[in-house]
């Protein structure tokens, strides 16, 4: 790693950054807190967001000890890119800095663990619960993602209404960590003042989605989530409301995980 990356490291993460070794002083067995045996791990509680297809929220994916453990791991492990997507730029406010890590094609084993954990919660729920979270092909295909992009929001900061890229392939995973926020869910065929505006109405493809994502939460986006809905964050003064109350914002970081489509 060289300087500047390392420099980019600090101002990301601040001084913890480390080497190889560090991470790798974690053990397996602590990243996925302390319960490596799949067997006796408790299925998590998987919610459907009925009004999107293909959306599902896993509020309890991992404990405070793996999500502690999984930042550390973060902070520690990751090369470091600014990276200037244009609709990344727009959703930054203001002066501040959207800070972001980016990972392709070999995952560190956190990451990898990380994949692992994401694929056993989906087949522990369609196991115990019979239903279809993600179509056969993605659940199982290999890798199940090989991107990696983790977002660290500072209070304020955000991400605007995006569709994600289309170089990535169907079924997508946004974990958070440390603070909580509502992403918004807003149909692409829906645009205002458009004439036949109201056939959406009628469609229930008007209006906003609001989806509560706690730290230590899962979403899935596939189909219909993935590609007929975007997605964004606007966490600017008097947006981030759930239940009738605004939140209180602090630092928030998400892990994205994605494939990339191969190249012909
Ligand atoms: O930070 C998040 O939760 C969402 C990130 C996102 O939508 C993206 O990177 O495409
Ligand atoms: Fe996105």
């Amino acid at each position: 790693m060289d300087e500047w990356q390392k420099a980019v490291m600090r101002e990301a993460f601040g001084d913890s950054s480390g080497s190889e070794e560090e991470e790798e002083a974690i053990t397996e067995d602590e990243a996925r807190g302390g319960s490596g045996d799949r067997s006796k791990r408790l299925v998590p509680i998987w919610e459907a967001v009925v009004e999107i297809r293909g959306l599902w929220l896993c509020t309890d994916f991992l404990s405070p000890q793996q999500q502690s453990r999984l930042l550390s791991a973060l902070r520690r492990g990751l090369v470091l890119f600014h990276i200037s997507h244009s609709f990344d730029l727009k959703a930054v406010t203001d002066k501040s800095q959207l800070q972001k890590a980016m990972r392709f094609g070999n995952l560190p084993w956190w990451a990898t663990e990380l994949c692992n954990s994401v694929r056993d919660a989906v087949v522990l729920a369609e196991e115990a619960a019979g239903a279809r979270l993600l179509p056969p092909d993605i659940l199982w295909r290999q890798p199940l993602f090989d991107q990696l992009i983790a977002n660290v929001y500072q209070p304020g900061e955000g991400i605007c209404a995006h569709v994600d890229l289309m170089r990535f392939e169907d079924g997508i995973a946004i974990v958070s960590l440390e603070s909580s926020c509502v992403m918004h869910f807003s149909n692409v065929e829906h645009e205002e003042g458009r004439e036949d505006a109201e056939e959406d109405e009628e469609r229930g493809k008007v209006g906003k989605v609001p989806v509560y994502l706690p730290p230590g939460s899962l979403v899935l986006l596939s189909g219909d989530a993935r590609y007929s809905w975007k997605h964004e964050i606007n966490r600017r003064p008097g947006f981030q409301f759930w239940e009738g109350k605004e939140l209180n914002q602090k630092q928030r970081t998400s892990i994205t995980l994605r494939k990339l489509c191969p190249v012909d």
